[in-house]
């Protein structure tokens, strides 16, 4: 509770989160309401920002992520304060938040944006890391330089990236599944891309992803580590871009433990005993040495701060659960981003993954719903919700992944067509009763629009059959 000793400070509008999801919510609050002072609460000394925006199609957006200093966004907006202060207790009755530094803000309406922690398969374990900030990605780099041998568990983007750029130490990527990547991928998909792993890996200047993040070149806290206010960096393309400096010795050399069940019970040897550090024991039977294992399996919302005393709803996967306005349980309290978990009825196309553009596209609406709810006005969910559209990078491809692109929900009321060619392209066309409900296009295919359009307009596509995906027509020409 605040003290009569501790400053109380009251604003309409409290945004906690300095992450894509917060900074975009505040951006717009601070925009639409020139004459309020707006409060972005964040725990780190620096605020991520989108620049270079750029709308794809309807619904697919490129952009890139910067990290920079509070002040060149309160440069931009005027009325927009940054308190550098964690959150550290939420009173939602009495709309009051507490932060850190011992101040008590009392808000009006509050966004909860404090994105996600890795979950970790074992907590506490000084040998197993998870990636989540420019700390933890220094850390790995620096663990990493003198690493012979790591185990990567889990299936996902993190892992996806890391086995393909880890250079100069033996990789072991422990899955689960009988194929790679199937938080994004599917099979066909896998079969496609994993050639890229044995292969010799192209030269670039720098590690580039569709979705970039940067951090300010003069700005940039002194990290201590030589080259990194050089490069365009994020906790992951930092990352990148530090391991390329590192020694090649043993050149992307990845081993792939497929349909292991994870026996939680990592056997940890003292250094006096054992040759490495940490063993990993697979269900398959077979043992790991290794410097480190990287558990990339998945986030877990932050949601902490907000929960004692307070009667939020939350969802099975621990996120705070909000309806089509992005509110919370708790009124005048809403959340956006990685913390949230959308518990609307979502469209036939549509399904939450905790990524950067949802972050963004949460926080803006956020701030609309905010913004309507104090005016007065009507609001509808936003189109971009009508969707599920991603572009990324994964093993050096373009991939592009629309509406149900691994058939989520559809059980076995679907049927697939594919188009492959080996080391060009990889398309994938999820139908159903004749009608795409989603694909994922892997390579320069050039599709993406058309299959936006053809999931967003449900156009029967039964008389084309398999001719939809024959190559020697322009699909494009067809359906304009
Ligand atoms: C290694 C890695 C690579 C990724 N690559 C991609 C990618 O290529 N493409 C993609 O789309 N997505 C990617 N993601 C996912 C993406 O980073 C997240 O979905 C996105 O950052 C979520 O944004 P957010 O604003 O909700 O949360 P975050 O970016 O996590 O921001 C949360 C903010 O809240 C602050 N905070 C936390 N607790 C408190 C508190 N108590 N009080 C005040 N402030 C607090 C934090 O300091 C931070 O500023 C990646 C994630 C990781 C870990
Ligand atoms: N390019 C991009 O778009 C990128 C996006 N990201 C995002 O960043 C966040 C963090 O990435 P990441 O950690 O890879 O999370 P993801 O959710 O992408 O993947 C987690 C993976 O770990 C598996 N897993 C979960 N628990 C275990 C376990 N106990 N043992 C073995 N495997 C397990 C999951 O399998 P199952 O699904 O079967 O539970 C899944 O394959 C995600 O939101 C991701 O979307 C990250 C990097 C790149």
């Amino acid at each position: 509770m605040a003290t009569a000793s501790q400053s109380e400070v009251q604003f309409r509008f409290v945004v906690a989160g300095g992450g894509i999801a917060g900074v975009t919510c505040a951006q717009q609050l601070a925009s639409q309401f020139p004459s309020l002072d707006i409060v972005l609460l964040t725990a780190a000394p620096m605020v991520k920002t989108v620049s270079n925006f750029r709308q794809v199609s309807k619904t697919l957006e490129d952009f890139e992520v910067e990290e920079q200093p509070s002040s060149v966004l309160e440069e931009k907006y005027p009325n927009l304060k940054v308190i550098q202060s964690a959150v550290t207790v939420l009173h939602a009755k009495q709309h009051t938040l507490l932060t850190e530094n011992g101040q008590v803000f009392h808000y009006e309406k509050l966004c909860v944006c404090t994105g996600a922690r890795p979950k970790l398969i074992i907590q506490d374990n000084p040998h197993v890391l998870g990636i989540r900030d420019t700390d933890s990605a220094q850390e790995f780099q620096k663990r990493l330089s003198s690493a012979k041998r790591i185990v990567v568990v889990g299936n996902g983007g993190i892992a996806l990236e890391l086995v393909y750029e880890v250079e100069g130490c033996e990789v072991i990527w422990a899955v689960k599944d009988k194929a790679i990547g199937n938080a994004f991928i599917d099979a066909g998909a896998a079969q496609f891309i994993i050639p890229s792993l044995e292969a010799e890996k192209p030269k670039k200047a720098l590690p580039c992803k569709r979705t970039r993040y940067t951090t300010d070149k003069d700005t940039a806290p002194n990290t201590g580590i030589s080259g990194i206010v050089d490069c365009r960096s994020s906790p992951w393309t930092l990352l990148m871009c530090l391991m390329s400096s590192l020694p090649s010795q043993v050149s992307h050399r990845v081993h792939v433990e497929y349909e292991f069940l994870l026996l939680l019970k990592i056997a940890v040897f003292p250094f006096s005993t054992g040759v490495w550090p940490i063993y990993a024991q697979l269900s398959n039977g077979k043992t790991y040495g290794c410097d480190f294992i990287v558990s990339a399996t998945g986030v877990v919302p932050n949601t902490e701060p907000f929960l004692h005393g307070n009667n939020f709803d939350l969802a099975e996967d621990h996120g705070l659960k909000v309806d089509e306005h992005m509110q919370t349980s708790e009124p005048d309290v809403y959340a956006a981003g990685d913390v949230c978990t959308a518990g609307w009825e979502p469209s036939a196309f549509w399904q939450q993954m905790r990524l950067w553009t949802q972050a963004r596209q949460m926080g803006w609406y956020a701030a609309r719903s905010m913004a309507a709810d104090i005016l007065g006005e009507a609001i509808e969910l936003d189109f971009c919700f009508e969707l599920f559209s991603h572009i990324t990078k994964f093993f050096n491809y373009k991939v592009v992944l629309l509406g149900k692109f691994n058939a989520q929900g559809l059980g076995q009321d679907h049927e697939l067509l594919v188009r492959c060619t080996k080391g060009l392209e990889y398309v994938k066309v999820v139908l159903r009763g004749g009608r795409m409900m989603g694909a994922i296009l892997i390579g320069e295919t050039d599709l993406e629009e058309t299959f936006e359009n053809l999931i967003l307009n449900q156009m029967d596509l039964s008389p084309y059959g398999q001719e939809l995906l024959n190559p020697n027509i322009d699909i494009e020409d067809y359906f304009d």
